[in-house]
């Protein structure tokens, strides 16, 4: 390193190095970047970022030199270990600004002694351009998403969501409204998220960009510019318009552009290969926000894990991309019965070809991830791997598809998959296997990828070095021979390049005349002497550019089978897409037959009838366990359900203004079952959605075009919300939503707070689902005074768990039955869980005393008081009495037998005073 002051510091405080000069000013170039800055085997920090980055990766700090006075901070990372260092930093939401050497170093030495080599930042590296095999996540499609905002009018604003994945190439546009906003996102679930500075500072979004799990990056207004919109976006694509690509809304034109400029940016200037952008909007598939999702863990658990999630307990995917479709899928329910039924087909097709369908998987195990090596061929950051993964993807892809022509009667889908795996040249795979080594490295600059016999040049140059090897041996002997120095050996190192060394007391009589004239005198080290000589010298230049031109050489045909492949790069795409959805299809059959799931009636009616239901996730915890699942029914369907649009294509179709879901009010004591059978019916609906078989007996479910859940505030600790607004806002948020053909799950809401006012909300929020949302809803509560409600609502139903007892001990039978809990059993449970025997004594006593004062609550008597929600929309919420009823009491204080006629006038006026003074009150 040059740290020789050469010019003034711009403060005048201390002259700064060259290097240093050019170091800051790439640094001032990628502000919010780390700068990795290329200095020979390593990747150098400076400054702050030395010290963000040896606390982040837990390496030494160290100093190297001064600047204004100061030490200048540094830490270094290995080029050969930089992904490793990368993935960690980027994890921890970094950006990291890669500045490579542009030049040899001998280079920079022509132009003067103190030169610095030219340096230049080659890429940006954020969680959302990753492409390194080892940075990505296998299943999991890593997008970046593009977030443009445009105002309609004065107070309406539109948002266009640009969606890539630049490991794959998928592209993706929607378009929703401010409302639908957080849920196109969590639906999307990127792992970075690009938006205007002013969309960043507007405190209305705030919450969102706080809690959402992606980096948000905000960048400047250029980038979402609408008025190049489209100018950008055709060059991006090489097109003169982008007409041909479909019709987009200028929201989502700007969301495409500003996220294609942004790509720019951090490939600095290089294209990856993106496919044309696809409308996918959020219109078409099941709303579900990031509440839902968290609560149902769709994707990942509560805590984050994999495990113990849907998408765990039904991936039977064998390929990387298949198991990035399935998450998609999982993410996105359809809505259209229509789409969802083709999915079956394809699905049922395999579930009958037991055969074909183990053909199938074998082949499709043996597929590599040929996605994400192709979108690193487009940005020049494949090796040879990459290439072997290609061959082996296309030989593969040809095998399907033959595999599923021999087929008759193939669904649409699957023939749409058939011909997608027809369209790569099938030149390509055999090309390669005769072009690559069976063992590759994993760098291409590490040469010897292609194999002996593919080219006549690079085998010439070959045999040309290989030749000078054994030139070099026979030279060994021949010195050893004429010096008669056994030990002499040809040895090689950077400094010296080829040497001759000899022990050193062997050394000596090369020093005198006879050998001296040969061998000249480099080096005396403890115990040996090395000298070189002219032929050696030849011979070094000879091996060194022949080695070179092999190097080049390989590098020449990599670069020609990378073109060939680049060439054929979209019809190879679809045939990738078309793979990972044949994985899929296959997975959803193995699944059905491993699991016993069946395929279920899907169409536009408000129906909900799950005969047998089991929970998908706790069904196979469960089995591994050997314990059986207890299958349970649900039926929320309306009564006019049949008269709903049955059987109508159309899912979206508005419902009959009278027709509306039930709701199931279920009660029980703790532990038996009641969040699990909700959670099913939940998993059960989005399984059915994305077109996979249910776990079930039978199931006939109206598409759901909204799930919404929600939990109790206790339960959502895991969260780290535990507060009861939380809960509130979320029900609210449901309760402003929900429409007819919403499917809400909602368990222990309410209970976060003192009994009446949980008992309150909870009564309240009943009713509104019933009269104003009408959706399909299951609702499970400890308050069994709600079951009151279903003699009032005709569309609200009690069902329960069923328990009984043995020997003073509660026995769940995760039975959901008709009817109402008795009571609770929560001190059954708290003894089941091994709660000291004397506090469990103690709370039946209490228990025995609150329930005796309990008979005489108001809260028993609501339903006869309260006037019907319906009736009075508007009203204030009713408000449970919570004053001790004087009338009452001074009634019960009354024995009529002991009383004379006067007397029991009196009593009379005062029982009316004190209730006009209780009303007043
Ligand atoms: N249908 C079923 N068949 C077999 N086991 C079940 C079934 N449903 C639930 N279980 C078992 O019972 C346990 C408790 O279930 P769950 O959490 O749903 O109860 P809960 O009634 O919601 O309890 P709490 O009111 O305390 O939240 C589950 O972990 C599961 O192992």
């Amino acid at each position: 390193m040059n740290i020789a002051p050469q010019k003034p510091d711009p403060d005048g405080l201390q002259p700064v190095t060259p290097m240093m000069a050019q170091y800051l000013e790439i640094k001032a170039a990628h502000q919010g970047a780390l700068l990795f800055y290329r200095m020979g085997d390593f990747y150098e920090l400076f400054f702050e970022d030395a010290e963000i980055a040896s606390k982040t990766l837990g390496i030494v700090l160290t100093k190297r030199g001064k600047h204004q006075g100061a030490d200048i901070a540094m830490c270094g990372v290995p080029v050969v270990r930089a992904d490793e260092y990368l993935q960690r930093l980027i994890a921890h939401g970094h950006r990291v600004a890669v500045c490579e050497q542009m030049e040899d170093p001998a280079e920079a030495k022509k132009r003067g002694g103190k030169s610095v080599v030219r340096r230049g930042v080659v890429r940006l590296v954020t969680p959302g351009t990753i492409t390194e095999e080892t940075l990505l996540e296998p299943t999991r499609s890593n997008l970046l998403l593009a977030v443009a905002r445009l105002r309609v009018s004065d107070d309406e604003a539109r948002y266009g969501l640009a969606f890539a994945d630049i490991s794959t190439g998928q592209f993706g546009l929607s378009e929703c409204s401010p409302a639908g906003l957080a849920a196109e996102i969590a639906r999307l679930d990127p792992s970075e998220v690009v938006i205007a500075e002013a969309v960043h500072e507007d405190e209305a979004l705030a919450p969102l960009w706080r809690e959402i799990r992606a980096a948000v990056t905000p960048v400047g207004r250029d980038v979402f510019d609408g008025g190049q919109a489209e100018r950008r976006l055709a060059d991006f694509f090489d097109v003169a318009t982008i007409d041909g690509f479909g019709s987009f809304s200028r929201a989502e034109t700007v969301a495409a552009a500003g996220l294609v400029t942004y790509i720019l940016r951090t490939q600095v200037g290089r294209k990856p290969a993106l496919d044309p952008p696809r409308r996918d909007g959020a219109s078409s598939h099941m709303a579900i926000d990031a509440a839902t999702r968290a609560n149902l863990e769709l994707l990942r658990t509560l805590g984050g894990e994999r495990a113990g999630s849907l998408f765990d307990a039904i991936d039977r995917t064998v390929t990387a991309g298949g198991g990035r479709l399935l998450a998609q899928w999982l993410a996105s329910p359809l809505i259209r019965p229509d789409a969802i039924a083709e999915r079956q087909d394809a699905v049922a097709f395999f579930t009958e070809r037991a055969l074909l369908r183990g053909q199938m998987r074998a082949r499709l195990r043996s597929a590599p991830d040929i996605a994400r090596s192709m979108g690193r061929l487009a940005l020049d950051r494949a090796g040879p791997r990459d290439l072997a993964a290609l061959r082996e993807g296309l030989g593969g892809i040809a095998d399907l598809e033959a595999l599923l022509q021999a087929q008759a009667d193939l669904p649409p889908i699957l023939a749409a998959i058939a011909a997608a795996l027809a369209r790569p040249d099938r030149g390509l795979a055999p090309r390669l296997a005769a072009a690559l080594e069976d063992d590759l490295p994993l760098l291409k600059r590490d040469g010897g990828f292609i194999r002996a016999g593919y080219d006549a040049a690079l085998d010439e140059t070959r045999a040309l070095r290989d030749e000078s090897r054994r030139v070099i041996a026979a030279l060994q002997a021949r010195y050893a021979e004429t010096s008669e120095v056994r030990q002499l050996k040809i040895k090689h190192n950077n400094m010296l390049g080829y040497f001759v060394e000899v022990p050193q007391q062997a050394g000596e009589a090369f020093l005198q005349p006879g050998l001296r004239e040969t061998y000249v005198h480099r080096q005396t080290m403890a115990g040996a002497m090395r000298f070189s000589t002219s032929e050696l010298s030849t011979l070094e230049s000879r091996i060194a550019s022949a080695a070179e031109q092999a190097l080049a050489g390989e590098l020449a045909i990599f670069g020609e089978l990378a073109g060939a492949l680049l060439a054929d790069g979209a019809a190879i795409r679809t045939a990738t897409e078309a793979l990972a959805l044949l994985d899929v299809i296959v997975a959803l059959a193995v699944l059905a037959e491993e699991e016993n799931y069946a395929r279920p009636a899907v169409d536009g009616s408000l129906a909900f009838a799950i005969e047998g239901g089991r929970h998908p996730v706790v069904e196979q915890a469960l089995k591994r366990d050997g314990k059986p699942f207890v299958a349970n029914d649900c039926d929320l369907s309306g009564q006019e359900a049949g008269k709903a649009g049955a059987g109508k294509a159309a899912g979206r179709s508005a419902p009959d203004k009278s027709a509306a879901g039930k709701i199931w009010l279920l009660t029980g004591p703790n532990m038996a079952g009641k969040s699990t059978f909700l959670r099913q019916n939940a998993l059960i609906a989005v399984l059915a959605q994305i077109g996979s078989f249910v776990p079930a007996r039978q199931a006939h479910i109206g598409a759901v075009d909204a799930l919404f859940s929600r939990v109790g505030a206790a339960d959502d600790l895991a969260r780290g919300r535990s507060t009861f607004m939380v809960e509130m806002v979320e029900t609210a948020a449901i309760l402003n939503q929900a429409g007819p053909r919403a499917l809400v799950i909602l368990d222990e809401i309410g209970r976060g707070t003192a009994t009446f006012d949980g008992l309150s909300i909870a009564w309240a929020a009943i009713e509104n689902l019933s009269a104003v949302n009408r959706c399909r809803a299951l609702f499970a509560t400890h308050y069994h005074e709600l079951t009151q409600l279903s003699k009032k609502l005709p569309r609200l139903a009690n069902a329960t768990m069923r328990v009984t007892e043995w020997q003073g001990d509660v026995v769940f039978l995760h039975e959901v039955v008709p009817g109402a809990a008795d009571r609770s059993y929560g001190i059954q449970v708290a003894k089941l869980a091994g709660m000291p025997a004397a506090v469990v004594e103690r709370a039946r006593a209490v228990l025995a005393q609150l329930e005796a004062t309990d008979r005489q609550a108001p809260s028993a008597r609501l339903i006869d008081d309260l006037p019907l929600f319906a009736a009075a929309p508007r009203a204030a919420a009713p408000a449970p009495a919570t004053r001790p009823d004087v009338v009452a009491e001074a009634l019960d204080a009354l024995d009529p037998n002991d009383m004379t006629p006067r007397q029991a006038l009196e009593a009379l006026f005062s029982l009316k005073a004190k209730r006009d003074g209780a009303r007043r009150a």
